[in-house]
């Protein structure tokens, strides 16, 4: 059967389930192939298919065109030496900090405190996980998984196309090797996080309570994203535009590239792949908790059409019983009070629904 057999090529002439679910473009056929038996993208890819079935073509103007990128300079600084952030520099660099989260909402960092080592190893970490046989992936798919924290999903719709292997961080107990990796990387970016956080904060210029900032980075969940070679990623997306919904995500990205971020004038520019280099962008939470200061960029990611693409985010949050909204003393420093406050996990469950369908996830939090 389908589900017990190894993923390659060799599998669709051998069994002949997954022979007339390779050769169909039927949508039902491809759902119960990627999504129920856990296949994920990686199974389509690997089954040799020359185009993407119909259900991931994306419309025209949703597609990637990388000739239209726009050039990054104007838009993006270069890294951001965290180092900075003990001693001399100190004010310099949460200047540096807070002005790269206002105008694109994105940025990099270097001498944060995570070695390569362990950076390389989450990554390879990713690969192994999503190179594994697909009955070995389903055991952890949603609703199947032995720990509710821990689960493998994959997506399928007309927007995004991602296998997604989650680790939470209140998991204790380990079932899979990665999970070291994922909790090793998450460890050594804690410093980091904690920092930057409190870097933008503090440049917000209101006093607040430093409780605040553990409660706002209480929850970290580390996500893995494969992105399998895909043979048409012109004609659809790997992740779809979105925002984030942390206060941050702090992003390791590999050698390929295809990361976009939109900029105010609708267009979009690529975050370069820089050796060394962490990827650290305001989620809509910071957004909200910054009256509207930090801005939480659109993104979106191309997959590349000969090389399997991964990224670990670590996406810090607060829980869903923690108020957000502009810090206090904000509104009257602004003039304006731009979002109201809230419970995260109101917010949480709106970004997650359907309610905010063709708007922008913060529409809801608006006042
Ligand atoms: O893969 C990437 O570079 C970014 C993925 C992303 O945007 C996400 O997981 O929210
Ligand atoms: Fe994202």
């Amino acid at each position: 059967m389908c589900g017990r057999a190894p993923v390659g090529h060799a599998l669709w002439a051998a069994d002949p389930v997954c022979a007339k679910m390779a050769a169909s473009h039927h949508e039902s056929d491809v759902f119960e192939f990627v999504v129920k038996k856990g296949f994920g993208v990686k199974g389509l890819a690997d089954s040799g298919i020359t185009s993407v079935p119909p259900r991931y073509i994306h419309p025209p103007d949703e597609r990637i065109d990388r000739k239209k990128t726009i050039d990054a300079s104007p838009f993006l600084g270069s890294p951001i030496d965290l180092s900075g952030l003990e001693g001399e520099k100190k004010d310099e660099t949460i200047a540096a900090i807070c002005e790269a989260a206002s105008k694109l909402g994105f940025f990099q960092v270097v001498n944060h405190g995570v070695s390569l080592q362990v950076m390389e190893r989450a990554k390879q970490d990713a690969h192994t996980f999503f190179n594994l046989s697909p009955e070995k992936k389903a055991v952890y798919l949603k609703g199947k998984t032995p720990c509710p924290n821990v689960f493998y999903s994959t997506s399928f719709g007309r927007r995004p196309r991602k296998n997604s292997f989650s680790w939470f961080i209140d998991l204790l107990t380990g079932i899979y090797g990665c999970r070291d990796a994922a909790h090793d990387y998450l460890k050594a970016a804690s410093k980091m996080i904690q920092g930057i956080l409190g870097a933008l904060l503090r440049g917000l210029g209101v006093e607040y309570d430093e409780s605040l900032l553990s409660c706002y980075m209480e929850a970290k969940a580390v996500n893995m994203n494969f992105y399998p070679p895909c043979p048409n990623p012109e004609l659809t997306v790997g992740v779809g535009r979105h925002s984030d919904l942390a206060a941050l995500t702090i992003l390791l990205q590999d050698d390929i590239g295809g990361l976009f971020v939109k900029v105010e004038d609708g267009g979009w520019i690529e975050i370069p792949p820089v050796e060394g280099a962490i990827v650290v962008n305001v989620g809509d939470t910071l957004e909200i908790l910054s009256n509207g200061r930090y801005k939480s960029a659109e993104h979106r990611v191309i997959a590349s059409s000969t090389r399997a693409r991964v990224s670990v985010p670590i996406f810090v949050s607060p829980r869903p019983h923690t108020m957000i909204g502009p810090l206090l003393g904000l509104a009257e420093k602004d003039g304006k009070t731009v979002y109201r406050h809230l419970l995260f996990g109101e917010y949480m469950t709106n970004y997650f629904g359907a309610a905010h369908q063709g708007k922008k996830t913060l529409v809801f939090a608006r006042l």
